[in-house]
């Protein structure tokens, strides 16, 4: 599955249907919520991607039965789980691979008693600390010690306790995390300013399925009263609701006529709106999103006239993960916009791409670029260019499918990271590309 790069010749109206896959980043939180139980666990609409099918194949290894009865579904059975085997250098290797695998930690030290989290990886985007996740299994009562040698956190308890604890910051996989801790510890645990974005309301539903005792689900109070053991269940994942946003910028900036179907309308937020102020037209159809063709489509200012801004916040705030999308979605569009990446300071840096393709951007600072749409006055033109994150990927190839003559974008392994079959489901709607 995985190669280098993408051969795009761009210019090409897409017309058709497109099925969001399962959710990337409720995926991995889910899989690692099977650790929680010995008993059978089904997770349906698990996407093929490669972060996914990493941490799957990194429970196999630690000894948890996975069962792929079809390619999207999987029965997960944690039952002889081999603690020796996190101390090994292969488990460092692939756990180091991806960001999610650091939500294993939480389930193994409510169960087991210890977890170890080596030096995460996923998108060097700015710093990604894990200050929130380890203070909060320390609130818990888990001893944590750093290993300067083997670069490794080492966590360990003798049973965790319940107790109040404000988190520093709503992160998101810090916030699941503690969670999984909470639900197997003694006593009643209040996670207070809890990250509280539709992927962890999923997995508090499938936790709540499994007998955890959690309230305050969707927002950011959350009440958990400790439980001695979980038993087994069934979860569908959601759409992805990235690859959503990611799906509507494409067809904007391609003049495409879409239809996203089955999108999961209610669980997106403020996703369609901040798509809406740069001008483009959606019409929801039942749970589909259509996007009809436009031959321009016009950024809104604010009601005083004042230039536009769009910013990333914690849910139910806009996701910094589309930031890219509607950056790279602004450039074509008729007006001006700031693009406020508060969040993380490196994910910005791949507008140079764009300026190259001849996109009118200034990036002021790492964390803020004003876009100057083109108005479809001219086309960008296509170039060679390298993807240097999952999003940004994302952001190349649809700048390279709107663009005149032929990109090469390398390193898409980063875009395999996180969606599935992206070139031959765009193919499929008319798109040029080819994996090379
Ligand atoms: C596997 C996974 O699910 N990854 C997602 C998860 O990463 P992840 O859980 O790692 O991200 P966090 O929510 O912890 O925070 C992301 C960054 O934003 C900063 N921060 C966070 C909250 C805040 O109010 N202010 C602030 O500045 C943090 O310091 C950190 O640098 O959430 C991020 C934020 O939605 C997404 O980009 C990632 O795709
Ligand atoms: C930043 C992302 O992923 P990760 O946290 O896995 O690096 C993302 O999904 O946009």
């Amino acid at each position: 599955m995985s190669s280098s790069a993408f051969e795009v010749r761009g210019g090409n109206r897409l017309k058709g249907e497109i099925i969001p896959q399962g959710a990337k980043n409720e995926a991995l939180q889910i899989i690692s919520a099977v650790l929680l139980t010995s008993e059978k666990v089904t997770i349906k609409n698990i996407p093929d991607i490669v972060d996914v099918n990493l941490l799957i194949e990194l429970l196999g290894d630690m000894g948890v039965t996975t069962e792929r009865v079809s390619r999207d579904t999987c029965i997960f059975q944690a039952d002889k789980v081999d603690m020796e085997y996190l101390q090994s250098p292969e488990f460092r290797k692939k756990s180091g691979k991806l960001r999610g695998s650091v939500m294993i930690a939480g389930p193994l030290l409510a169960r087991f008693g210890q977890a170890y989290v080596p030096k995460p990886g996923g998108d060097k985007i700015g710093r990604r600390r894990l200050d929130t996740h380890i203070i909060g299994f320390e609130k818990l009562g888990a001893k944590f010690v750093y290993d300067n040698d083997d670069n490794y956190f080492h966590l360990q308890t003798d049973g965790l306790q319940g107790t109040y604890m404000l988190l520093d910051e709503p992160s998101v996989t810090g916030t699941a995390n503690i969670l999984m801790a909470a639900v197997l510890a003694k006593g009643q645990t209040i996670i207070y300013n809890a990250a509280c974005e539709p992927y962890l309301q999923q997995l508090s539903k499938m936790l709540i399925s499994m007998g955890a005792r959690i309230s305050g689900v969707g927002s950011n109070l959350l009440t958990i009263d400790g439980v001695n053991t979980l038993k087994g269940c069934e979860h569908r994942m959601l759409p992805d609701m990235i690859e959503i946003g990611s799906f509507i910028g494409l067809a904007a900036m391609t003049q495409s006529e879409i239809t996203i179907k089955n999108v999961g309308l209610q669980h997106l937020g403020i996703i369609p709106e901040k798509f809406r102020q740069l001008g483009i037209q959606m019409e929801f159809r039942g749970d589909d999103i259509f996007i009809p063709f436009q031959e321009k489509y016009e950024i809104q200012t604010f009601l005083d006239g004042s230039i536009l801004n769009i910013s990333d916040h914690p849910w139910p705030g806009f996701t910094p993960d589309l930031l890219s999308i509607v950056l790279v979605t602004a450039t074509q569009a008729q007006g001006s916009v700031m693009i406020h990446q508060k969040m993380f300071e490196s994910r910005l840096f791949f507008v140079d791409k764009l300026i190259d393709m001849g996109a009118q951007i200034v990036l002021c600072d790492p964390h803020r670029a004003v876009v100057i749409g083109l108005a479809r006055q001219h086309k960008l033109r296509g170039i060679t260019m390298s993807s240097p994150d999952i999003r940004a990927g994302v952001s190349l190839l649809i700048a390279a499918l709107s663009a005149e003559g032929k990109s090469t974008i390398q390193n898409i392994d980063q875009i395999d990271r996180g969606y599935q079959y992206i070139d031959q489901r765009l193919i499929a709607l008319g798109a040029d590309i080819k994996r090379i």
